[in-house]
């Protein structure tokens, strides 16, 4: 586990320990006079006492379970409400102009002082304080929630879960909610953050609950006589509290530090001296875990300039999780070995920048979920680098017409797309390029003709492709050699004159 994410935790916990086990042993009763005025740290008072005679630290203790409680009542209603008008609002649009009306309004009022004038009139209670900062708190974050429900809705699990029958209730809980959680996380933490420090600038400002001990309280109380630093005195009333609200509040921030996923058990394997030659792309001992389950072992292989290989293998056999390695789109701690293009290794940061669509390209496997929706094709087309007239021109080399860059990709069929990602991977005439499985969300007719297109532009240009598929009639009408790959192990199978079998 990541460090940083590990010691606040540790903190936030020894604070818990302080909090609801301290009071027990605490010394002295926090709210008792009986010792002397501002006495220095001693054997009896171990933090000293303050100006009215009481035990800093039976103050300190109790503060902690006061700044802690307030935190945890206030995040936890906020979140609640947040959720529950969230996914209100967001699924039924019915209640949406309610909800969303009254968080408008709550969003423009001054909450500092809205607070500031209720609570000088309620009288300071925690009760009000409670009900008013979880009351103020939940409409950004409403919106939010909102917003992400929304999207959600819309997508396809949702939707055939709603054909399935499924009640709303049930698809809120079950399908949505879960993709909520890291927003409801962060809510939660960051509104227990500012509960806290709220709850102390309150009790410092003299509007606190004054039947409870809170660290806003003690800094009150230190600071309402003038002396105190004149003497030495703020060193033990001033310092503990604010370093006890200093800690647990940075502790909260960096409780939102992602944890580091469990590293995969890889052993690093030495790389012979780079044998390739240039225009070779070249895999070397490749191995890739998902933490303990290993899907690819030591496959070694080399694709020629120009050579077309298939890749195949049954599902699951991790031909994808092989091809996005090549491509370095996997993290560099879940596998080991090397892949070369041209004696340029995937492992270098630099290699996406140098290399992606100019010396290799990578044909997904979903032609529509490959282009970002909400821009123009053009608009991606010239992202990779390239200029208007040669986007026309890699799109009438793949026989569609020019005006189809001024559309979006919803507006086209799924034909199109699969031409224009075949288009985009052709338009820097890279050397090497891998298509997975670009196929097979395709119709027989459409397959075959977005195939042959791909054989025919590979060969035009002397590019070496690495094809992966599950069909075994396209790998043998298509390559000059196959690879099969069965259970992460690769096993190669030259094929002679197969080009023309039955596919054609
Ligand atoms: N991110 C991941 N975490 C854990 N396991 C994974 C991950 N990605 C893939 N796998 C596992 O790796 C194995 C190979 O998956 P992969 O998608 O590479 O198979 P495939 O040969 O491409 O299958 P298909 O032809 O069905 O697409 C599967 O058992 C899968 O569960």
């Amino acid at each position: 586990m990541n460090k940083v994410y590990k010691l606040p935790i540790i903190v936030i916990g020894i604070l818990f320990i302080v909090a609801f086990i301290g009071p027990i042993f605490v010394p002295y009763d926090p709210f008792s006079y009986d010792a002397a005025s501002l006495l220095s740290p001693s054997a009896d008072h171990w933090l000293g006492t303050n100006r009215l005679g009481q035990d800093i630290l039976s103050q300190l203790i109790y503060g902690t379970r006061t700044s802690i409680l307030i935190g945890l009542c206030i995040a936890a209603c906020s979140t609640i409400l947040v959720v529950v008008l969230g996914l209100l609002a967001g699924y039924f649009p019915i209640l949406d102009k309610v909800i969303n009306g009254v968080a408008n309004v709550l969003l423009v009022l001054p909450n500092l002082l809205l607070i500031l004038i209720i609570m000088s009139f309620a009288g300071g209670g925690m009760a009000q304080l409670v009900i008013i900062l979880s009351l103020l708190s939940w409409p950004s974050y409403m919106r939010i929630v909102r917003s992400a429900v929304l999207t959600l809705k819309e997508r396809e699990f949702v939707k055939s879960s709603q054909l399935f029958g499924g009640h709303s209730l049930y698809i809120l809980r079950a399908h949505i909610f879960p993709h909520l959680r890291p927003i409801v996380k962060t809510k939660f933490i960051l509104t227990c953050k500012s509960a806290i420090l709220t709850e102390a600038g309150l009790a410092f400002l003299g509007l606190g609950d004054p039947n409870f001990i809170s660290w806003g309280s003690m800094l009150n109380e230190a600071f309402s006589q003038p002396s105190t630093f004149l003497n030495s005195s703020w060193t033990w009333i001033v310092i503990p509290p604010v370093l006890f609200l200093t800690i647990l509040t940075m502790s909260l921030a960096f409780l939102l530090e992602e944890k580091t996923k469990k590293p995969s058990k890889l052993k690093k394997v030495a790389i012979d001296t780079i044998q390739n030659g240039l225009d070779d792309l070249a895999a070397y001992h490749v191995n890739i875990a998902f933490e303990e389950k290993k899907v690819v072992s030591d496959v070694s292989f080399q694709i020629k300039s120009g050579e077309i290989v298939s890749l195949i293998g049954p599902s699951g056999s991790g031909k994808t999780t092989l091809a996005r390695a090549m491509y370095g789109l996997l993290p560099t701690d879940v596998w080991s070995g090397d892949i070369q293009y041209d004696g340029k290794s995937v492992r270098n940061p630099q290699f996406a920048n140098d290399c992606y669509w100019k010396t290799c390209a990578y044909i997904y496997q979903d032609a529509r979920s490959a282009f970002n929706p909400l821009l123009k094709l053009k608009d991606q087309f010239l992202e990779i680098g390239i200029s208007m007239e040669q986007s026309v021109a890699a799109v009438e080399e793949v026989s569609l017409p020019k005006n189809i860059l001024e559309k979006y990709p919803h507006e086209c069929s799924g034909g199109m797309l699969s031409r224009s990602l075949i288009a985009l991977a052709f338009a820097n005439k890279p050397k090497f390029i891998i298509a997975d499985e670009c196929t097979s969300a395709l119709d027989p007719i459409l397959k075959k003709e977005i195939v042959l297109l791909l054989e025919e532009k590979v060969r035009a240009y002397n590019i070496s492709l690495l094809f992966i598929t599950h069909d075994m009639d396209v790998a043998y009408a298509i390559s000059d050699r196959t690879l099969s790959i069965v259970e992460g192990h690769v096993e190669e199978e030259v094929l002679f004159n197969a080009r023309g079998s039955q596919f054609k």
